[in-house]
């Protein structure tokens, strides 16, 4: 169970940084949480991720782009997610980090396993120029790596940033990829720059809309 106490005791008016300490907690629990999951669950999650890809309730063909990410670490999903996507026919576009502090992320078309590196803190990016970072206006959906998401589609990630000043130029649907027990009934802390999530994507679940 999660720490009931990081939840909900936030007076209406408390300051940015109260959000900061109540977001980095249960950061850490949840990663916590992730790091505990069997390799059994994650090979069987990765692959109902991969899965839900043939049912998606989004137009994917040939002429779409999408958005996603290469999952790492303890992050639920594997490449074989991509691959069904990239198998959909869709033109499927993945982050690259930008040097220097947190800005907006740049993007790679996905060209498969092979074409994928090591970057900052051993994330896999495409290799390749990038397009651009206003190449993601060009997606209708993007899948956003998340810690958790609540019902209203507010998001808890990494913390750096990066998702929050990509995603303000989108205009698309937006789905939080994350484990089953990690869509909260409780609210989360949410910060005036937060870009809610319109669905949320679990193993068991499949594809929800949120809010
Ligand atoms: N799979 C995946 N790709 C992604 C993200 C993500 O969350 N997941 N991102 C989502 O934004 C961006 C990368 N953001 C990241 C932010 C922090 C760390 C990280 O490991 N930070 C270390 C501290 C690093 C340091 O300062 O030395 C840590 O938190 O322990 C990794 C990726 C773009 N690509
Ligand atoms: N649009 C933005 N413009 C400027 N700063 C921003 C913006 N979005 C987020 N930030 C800053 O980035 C930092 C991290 O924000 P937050 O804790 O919401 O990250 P996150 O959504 O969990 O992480 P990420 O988007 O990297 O997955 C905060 O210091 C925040 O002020």
């Amino acid at each position: 169970m999660l720490d009931e106490a990081a939840f909900g005791r936030r007076p209406r008016r408390q300051k940015a940084v109260g959000v900061q300490i109540t977001k980095d907690r249960l950061r850490a629990e949840l990663e916590k949480r992730r790091s505990s999951r069997s390799a059994d669950e994650r090979d069987r999650v990765a692959a109902d991720l991969a899965g839900w890809m043939y049912s998606a309730p989004f137009r994917l063909e040939y002429d779409v782009t999408v958005a996603a990410y290469v999952p790492f670490g303890t992050e639920p999903g594997s490449i074989a997610q991509l691959d069904a996507l990239a198998d959909r026919g869709v033109i499927l576009l993945l982050p690259v980090v930008p040097a220097g502090p947190p800005g907006p992320l740049d993007w790679v078309r996905y060209d498969g396993p092979s074409s994928l590196i090591e970057g900052r803190w051993g994330l896999l990016e495409p290799k390749g120029d990038g397009l651009g970072t206003d190449a993601v206006q060009a997606a209708s959906v993007i899948f956003v790596p998340a810690y958790a998401v609540d019902k209203t589609g507010i998001r808890l990630g990494r913390g750096a940033g990066y998702y929050d000043r990509t995603l303000t130029s989108a205009d698309a649907d937006l789905v939080a990829v994350v484990y089953d027990d990690e869509v909260l009934d409780e609210p989360l802390p949410a910060d005036p720059h937060d870009v809610r999530m319109g669905w949320v994507l679990t193993p068991d679940g499949g594809f929800r809309e949120l809010g």
